[in-house]
């Protein structure tokens, strides 16, 4: 299910929410729909009501605050406001101040507070979703006692010097929400293991929480390889399009390629090197790429990359 509006490219469809669809499955929010006469743009068939995805209700983890309301803070939120039942009540930062009030604008259990301060009086539960390299300014000074858990989604920042900077004994935890948390289908690792967070993620598409925090680092570095994968679908469309193939052709080309290999990674019952081979006809096509390219060369580039990463992340955190 498409998560954002194709049109306006900025209202969140969440699968518990409305939405309009054409037969092809290109999706609209309503207003846009409406927009255009409830007939798509692209195949000039009608637009329908989206059947809305059954979604569980949120964890009841009382209050959530987001301190940092950028891309994986707005995800969050749109997550957390995409369930069946009675969602949080949400209280956000003033910054990033465009799509905080965006976000209180859209759902009513959210309210964009004063100050960060504010932020964690009202919630029970703190995300830190600032950049690393701002979390000095952000979360300095700040009062963090009560009952309250933290988590913080900052790539590189380890527990031992979140509690030096926020200078409190409540308990604090590290996870990595991605992206597709906002459609509650994101896996979460999270450490340590704490049962409301850990809900908190259930609710979001699962928590997977991890043994230590150097088991948590390998998952960061892992994480790190996300927009790569773009880059190299950016890489073969833009090849085909110097050898004379319409660009927008390619695109599409390339992107239903991927998307038919993301929808095979579901089937769990094959393991990765099965779903190669499944997919590879001996002395075929893939079979010569993969070995040509994806050599043992290239490879061990990726792991040295990989490598250190890694030990950036483990002296940071
Ligand atoms: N993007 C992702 O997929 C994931 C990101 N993370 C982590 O989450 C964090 C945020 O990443 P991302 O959302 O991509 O980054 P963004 O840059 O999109 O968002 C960061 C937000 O923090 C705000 N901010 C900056 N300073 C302050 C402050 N003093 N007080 C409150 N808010 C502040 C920024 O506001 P302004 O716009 O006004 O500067 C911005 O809205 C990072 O630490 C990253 O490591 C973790 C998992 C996944
Ligand atoms: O690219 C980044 O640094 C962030 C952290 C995890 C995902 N995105």
């Amino acid at each position: 299910m498409r998560a954002r509006c194709e049109r306006c490219e900025t209202a969140a469809l969440p699968p518990g929410g409305p939405a309009r669809i054409c037969s092809y499955e290109c999706t609209f929010c309503e207003a846009c729909a409406a927009a255009m006469g409830q007939v798509c743009p692209n195949c000039g068939g009608e637009l329908v009501p989206r059947p809305r995805r059954a979604v569980p209700a949120a964890a009841n983890t009382g209050r959530v605050g987001v301190i940092g309301v950028g891309e994986i803070g707005r995800a969050l939120v749109d997550g957390l406001c995409a369930g069946a039942g009675e969602p949080p009540e949400i209280l956000l930062s003033p910054r990033g101040s465009r799509t905080s009030a965006e976000l209180a604008g859209r759902y009513p259990n959210v309210r964009v507070c004063a100050d960060n301060q504010d932020v964690v009086d009202g919630s029970d539960v703190v995300v830190l979703a600032v950049r690393p390299q701002d979390r000095t300014e952000a979360l300095a000074g700040l009062r963090v006692g009560g009952d309250r858990v933290v988590v913080s989604l900052m790539a590189g920042v380890g527990i031992d010097e979140l509690r030096r900077t926020l200078g409190t004994g409540v308990p604090l935890v590290r996870a990595i929400p991605l992206p597709a948390v906002r459609e509650r289908r994101s896996v979460t690792v999270t450490y340590p293991a704490h049962p409301v967070v850990d809900a908190l993620f259930d609710g979001l598409g699962g928590a997977l929480p991890v043994a230590d925090e150097a088991g948590f680092g390998c998952f960061s570095a892992l994480t790190g390889t996300l927009t790569s994968h773009y880059g190299y679908l950016a890489t073969l469309t833009a090849w085909a399009a110097r050898q004379g193939v319409p660009a927008e052709a390619a695109e599409r080309y390339v992107r239903g390629l991927f998307q038919g290999v993301a929808r095979s990674l579901g089937d769990d019952s094959r393991s990765l090197h099965q779903l190669a081979g499944d997919h590879e006809t001996p002395n075929g096509i893939n079979e010569r790429i993969r070995t040509t390219w994806f050599d043992s060369a290239n490879a061990e580039s990726l792991t040295e990359a990989l490598d250190a990463l890694l030990a950036d992340l483990r002296r940071s955190g």
